[in-house]
């Protein structure tokens, strides 16, 4: 049984030029101790469908409209009542952000940060916290994490500020953490040390991890199963090998096909032509069907199209795409 069971999940943001549904029917399962990736184009939802799960919309004026967010022993998360929520977070589910510092707490001693987050969830002394905040550090390779605890935030350098907000998504032993983009801001050796601890944390304690990346070496070394969203769409999923060799999404196998080589360490997503459709007003049909070299008349009709299975395709890899729908009906 799945730990998380995403489905149908609509979110819409309210801006001046109208309702932007950057999440629109996305379904997807993370199962326990899994790494499970999402990719896709700048602003086709990732961030949005992992912000949902949480309801982390910052200042944004966005509500999950309809879906379920079934979390394992849980519950619908999609239907709990704020305060219930916010329990939630950090014990069950915990998100690392993109950027550490919007996650720390500029005028407070790293130390003192670990703490509260323990503090708020369970009965704990300063000291006892303080000490547990040690450990933490300790847990995720912070050099000398003695005098790291009486430290602020901007006296640590980037890699270290993301070792801290692990450190913290850590501390209650969630059984999800979601990051988002969580080594876009840091330079190549330390992404490759935060996405090892990462794995290491999956290794050891079986914990699940959501991670939503630019970068499909990073999905290719680290994710067991992927989803490509595309327009606030799931268009593909399966594990990531599968999707990888033989993806059968017109629009992954673009984003494979713009790769210079093989995918590896570093195969950051290059542009493919033309700009993905706005979500306030998406076309009809597939709405990869306008940059889409194989599109067909039936392709832009109707409503997007959902997931299913080619009759070749490997257990659990989906793709919505009708083209290959119509084939293998003709099949
Ligand atoms: N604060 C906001 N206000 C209004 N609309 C927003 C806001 N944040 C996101 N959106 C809408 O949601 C869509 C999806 O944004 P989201 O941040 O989820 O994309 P993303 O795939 O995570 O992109 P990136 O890779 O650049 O982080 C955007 O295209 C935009 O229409």
């Amino acid at each position: 049984m799945s730990l998380l069971s995403v489905r149908d999940l609509v979110t819409e943001f309210q801006s001046p030029s109208g309702t932007a549904r950057a999440v629109d029917g996305v379904s997807f399962d993370v199962n326990p101790g899994e790494i499970f990736g999402i990719v896709g184009e700048s602003g086709c939802g990732k961030s949005a469908t992992c912000r949902s799960i949480l309801r982390l919309f910052g200042g944004a004026s966005a509500q999950v409209a309809s879906g379920q967010i079934m979390l394992k022993e849980t519950g619908d998360l999609a239907r709990m009542h704020e305060r219930e929520l916010a329990q939630v977070r950090g014990r069950d589910v915990a998100f690392i952000f993109q950027d550490p510092l919007s996650a720390l707490n500029p005028t407070m001693r790293i130390g003192k940060q670990i703490g509260e987050v323990i503090r708020r969830h369970r009965k704990a002394s300063r000291a006892e916290a303080r000490e547990a905040a040690l450990q933490l550090l300790r847990d995720v390779h912070v050099t000398s994490p003695e005098r790291r605890l009486d430290a602020y935030p901007h006296e640590l350098s980037g890699g270290l500020r993301q070792r801290v907000v692990i450190a913290m998504a850590l501390a209650l032993r969630p059984r999800l953490i979601i990051a988002d983009e969580p080594t876009t801001a840091l330079d190549v050796t330390v992404q490759d040390q935060i996405l090892r601890l990462l794995k290491e944390r999956r290794d050891s304690l079986g914990t699940s991890i959501i991670l939503v990346t630019h970068d499909l070496g990073v999905v290719s070394q680290i994710c067991d199963r992927m989803a490509v969203m595309y327009a606030g769409r799931v268009v593909e999923t399966g594990a990531v090998r599968d999707v990888l060799d033989a993806p059968s999404h017109p629009y992954t196998q673009a984003l494979l096909a713009a790769l210079p080589g093989q995918v590896s360490r570093d195969s950051q997503l290059i542009p493919i032509k033309g700009a993905p459709p706005s979500l306030i007003d998406p076309p009809a049909g597939c709405r990869f069907a306008p940059r889409c070299a194989l599109a067909q008349p039936q392709c832009a009709i109707g409503a997007a199209p959902g997931l299913h299975s080619r009759p070749a395709a490997a257990e659990g890899h989906f793709d919505a795409c009708i083209l290959n729908e119509v084939s293998h009906a003709a099949a």
